[in-house]
């Protein structure tokens, strides 16, 4: 292990490394949380335009997506194809107008035989319009499924590109502080200011403001019911228009034969409506739309939060907190339903004053005429129904507001998620580029160029911290690490950054174990996370294992699912994925497949092929009957080779974290972690269950050391991954840590874990860290204490 540095303060010999620790005099040059920084000043300017002429650019950048997307050939056709349905629905609704005319002027003219030919008329035009309205409505509805699920799939993909979710839901959770207090909305610009200035005024949840922080609250409801809301409203509110300025046209013909001045007075009473309804009425419903959206979210939300802690509120007897934080959130949701009523109230009584003008206007106008003896009885229905027609077409604002209202809000919510996604089209764009240079062209340079620039995880230059990933190398190399925390709108409501390390520099090498330590809050964790590409905040480099990701597979699972993997990354609370107990022993990759590409983020970055441990032949093994189904889906795994003498288990864990693992493999693996019983108490590797709450978390940490030692990393980082352990298992693991795992890094409080490294990280405070040899570290604690190793 080596390292480069100055002096201690202590002044005593490093070992064979040393760290440096030059600057510990705050933040200085370090830039902070600068990427965050610009996708929340996007969130917050998003959500700051609330006026409809604003976001009709907006509207037009995410219908954008689908119409000039992969789908784009089928998405214009079903456009055409409603528009086409639209035009001809609407010529089949002046038809009826004319048949219905005939209808009235010849029962006021007490004429049989022309109201019976009126009715043959009649029949014939519904017999043929019928089916071909219920065509219109299922293509619009194919329409809209497709919409939603291409815009649903979109958003899904970027959301888990580059770890999007979790930095939106770092942002999230730091503008969260103090969720419950009431905040006052005034700054938060238009989108929060109250229509009525009351309520609407008054309390805004944290997460509904979070764009005050530059934060995106609920991204799960966004994509899950935003996506359904706005495409269905954009579908509707098009085809309105379209059928309106069809109609428009159309009766526009109709009235003008029977009064062209009635036309023009429509044209002028259509439009100062309009103008009166979007001024009084407009921004107000926008505003309350997207509140409302907002504040369901969170009220969902916080009862999430109670399922799944369910288990420590109960513990804490912690109910009556949660049942007043639910119920305030409820409050708010009332709040606003409250201030929709009325508004809507208002907004009613403007309308229906309007629409009764409507039907008295037509008459009012045409009446003298047909008491002169000039038009028909007929003409004067005709032309109300004409003129209501024409009404309804120019005033689709008026008639629409709501769902406009709706609309807009779902426009800027999702706009503002994109943006704070980092668009659709950059992540998945960077990812093409590596798979091309790592499967296309086979050369080496290339692939190690694409594998140098694998792990950047944020735009170069001297303000974030690059990572690198070198296909030789088989330890960790930090090279001037500076780690600050995330400040401003990624960091804890907008605080200044704090200083975590600096100058850090340290190369661990095969064989060679490093336990972090030092007091709580001083940053262990952090480290791993800028070693993860979690953080970026500050400067120097880390360099890793691993290559490029191999060619695409057969089944288009691509590289991901197959070969095992350089780094593995095993967090401080052990995450438990939905699904069945083999989906928990093999993630990352259980579910890696053609659309999500698999583990080469931050749990898993590969290993070159030729770092693969030797002994990864393929006999099929038969799986037993407890294990089911799973027998089938099952890689096949090999013998020999495993040092730990369970040749059979290490193995065939060696392809786990590539997607592919034996079931025997699996029970082998549940042996090591002293988990041999699982399967049979849970019923076997097909079972679904809550499995947070049905292990404990000692069993669910060494699950997550099973996935470790079935991925076998050349380096691994372990958080606090046996806090949970007793002394005794603790020690059992971390041998078979150390047996399979070239070289690994763990945090922890506990002296036991000294025996299980080589080395020692301590942090000193203010940025400074100590390496030590173990001995040496424990050498110097006996002496600070006084007593003896
Ligand atoms: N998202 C964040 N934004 C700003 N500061 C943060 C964020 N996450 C953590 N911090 C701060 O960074 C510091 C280091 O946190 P870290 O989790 O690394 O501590 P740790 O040494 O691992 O602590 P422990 O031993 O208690 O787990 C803490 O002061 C913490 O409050």
């Amino acid at each position: 292990m080596s390292g480069s540095g100055e002096t201690k303060p202590t002044g005593e010999q490093h070992t064979a490394l040393q760290i440096q620790a030059v600057a510990t005099n705050g933040v200085g040059g370090v830039a902070v949380g600068k990427r965050m920084g610009s996708g929340a000043a996007v969130a917050h300017s998003s959500a700051a335009s609330s006026s409809l002429s604003a976001v009709l650019p907006k509207w037009w950048r995410l219908a954008k997506i689908w119409f000039t997307g992969e789908e784009r050939w089928a998405a214009r056709g079903y456009a055409a194809a409603v528009i086409a349905l639209a035009l001809l629905t609407t010529l089949f609704s002046v038809h009826i107008s004319y048949a219905q005319r005939d209808f009235s002027t010849a029962l006021s003219g007490k004429d049989v035989a022309g109201f019976y030919a009126a009715v043959r008329k009649f029949v014939i035009i519904i017999v043929i319009a019928a089916p071909l309205f219920s065509f219109n409505a299922w293509v619009e509805e194919r329409l809209v499924l497709s919409w939603r699920a291409y815009l649903t799939r979109r958003l899904t993909r970027a959301y888990f590109e580059n770890r999007a979710f979790y930095h939106i839901q770092q942002r999230g959770d730091s503008t969260a502080v103090g969720a419950d207090e009431p905040r006052p909305v005034a700054s938060a610009g238009p989108l929060t200011r109250g229509p009525s200035g009351s309520s609407a005024g008054g309390p805004a949840s944290s997460a509904h403001t979070g764009s005050l922080g530059g934060g995106i609250d609920n991204p799960d409801q966004r994509i899950c019911d935003d996506v359904g809301s706005f495409v269905r409203s954009s579908v509707s509110l098009s085809l309105t228009l379209c059928r309106k300025i069809f109609s428009c046209t159309a009766f526009a013909g109709v009235l003008w034969g029977v009064s062209g001045s009635l036309v023009l007075f429509m044209f002028v009473y259509a439009a100062v409506g309009t103008f009166v309804t979007t001024a009084m009425f407009g921004r107000v419903m926008t505003t309350l739309f997207y509140r409302q959206l907002a504040r369901e979210a969170d009220l969902r939300f916080s009862l999430v939060r109670v399922r799944e802690n369910a288990e420590s509120i109960a513990f804490y007897r912690g109910e009556g907190g949660e049942r007043v934080r639910v119920l305030s959130r409820l409050d708010a949701v009332l709040g606003v339903a409250a201030d929709r009523i009325r508004w809507s109230a208002l907004y009613d009584l403007w309308t229906s004053v309007y629409s009764y003008a409507t039907i008295l206007v037509p008459s009012l106008l045409t009446a003298p005429r047909y008491f002169s003896g000039e038009i028909e009885f007929g003409v004067i229905s005709q032309a109300s129904f004409a003129f209501s027609r024409i009404d309804a077409a120019l005033s689709i604002i008026i008639n629409n507001l709501a769902q406009i209202s709706g609309l807009a809000a779902e426009t800027e919510r999702l706009d503002a998620l994109i943006a704070a996604m980092g668009g659709l089209g950059a992540a998945a764009a960077a990812g093409e580029a590596l798979e091309g240079a790592a499967a296309g062209r086979g050369s080496r340079d290339s692939a190690a160029a694409a594998a140098a620039t694998l792990l950047l995880s944020s735009p170069g230059g001297d303000q974030v911290i690059r990572r690198r990933s070198d296909p030789d190398l088989r330890g960790l190399v930090l090279q001037q690490l500076a780690v600050v925390t995330p400040s401003g709108p990624g960091g804890v409501g907008g605080a200044a950054a704090k200083l975590l390390a600096t100058d850090l520099s340290l190369a661990l090498e095969p064989g060679q174990s490093l336990l972090v330590v030092g007091p709580s809050g001083c940053g262990k964790s952090s480290l791993l996370r800028a070693i993860a590409g979690l953080w970026t905040a500050g400067s120097g480099t880390v360099v890793l294992p691993g290559g490029p990701p191999p060619p695409q597979d057969e089944d288009g699972g691509g590289g991901a699912t197959r070969g095992s993997v350089a780094v593995f990354f095993l967090p401080q609370k052990p995450f438990m994925p939905l699904g069945d107990l083999r989906t928990q022993l093999t993630f990352p990759s259980g579910l890696a497949g053609p659309e999500d590409g698999g583990p080469t983020a931050s749990a898993a970055i590969r290993r070159p092929d030729s770092a693969r441990p030797r002994g990864d032949t393929d006999p099929d093994l038969e799986s037993s009957p407890l294990l089911g189904g799973g027998a089938g889906r099952a890689a096949p795994a090999g013998g020999g080779g495993d040092d730990s003498g369970r040749a059979g288990s290490a193995s065939a864990s060696a392809s786990a974290a590539g997607g592919g693992i034996s079931d025997e493999g699996l029970l082998s693996l549940l042996d090591d972690v002293c988990l041999p019983d699982l399967v049979q108490r849970v019923g076997g590797l097909d079972v679904e269950l809550n499995w947070s709450s049905v292990l404990s978390v000692g069993e669910q940490q060494r699950v997550a050391l099973l996935r470790l030692l079935a991925a076998r990393p050349t380096l691994a980082f372990l958080d606090e991954a046996t806090s949970a352990l007793d002394g005794p298992t603790e020690g059992r693991l971390y041998g078979l840590i150390r047996k399979r795992v070239g070289c690994y890094v763990s945090v922890g409080h506990r002296m036991q874990l000294l025996q299980h490294h080589t080395h020692v990280l301590e942090c000193l405070g203010g940025g400074v860290w100590r390496l030590d040899s173990s001995d040496e570290y424990q050498r110097r604690m006996a002496a600070a204490t006084g007593l003896h190793p």
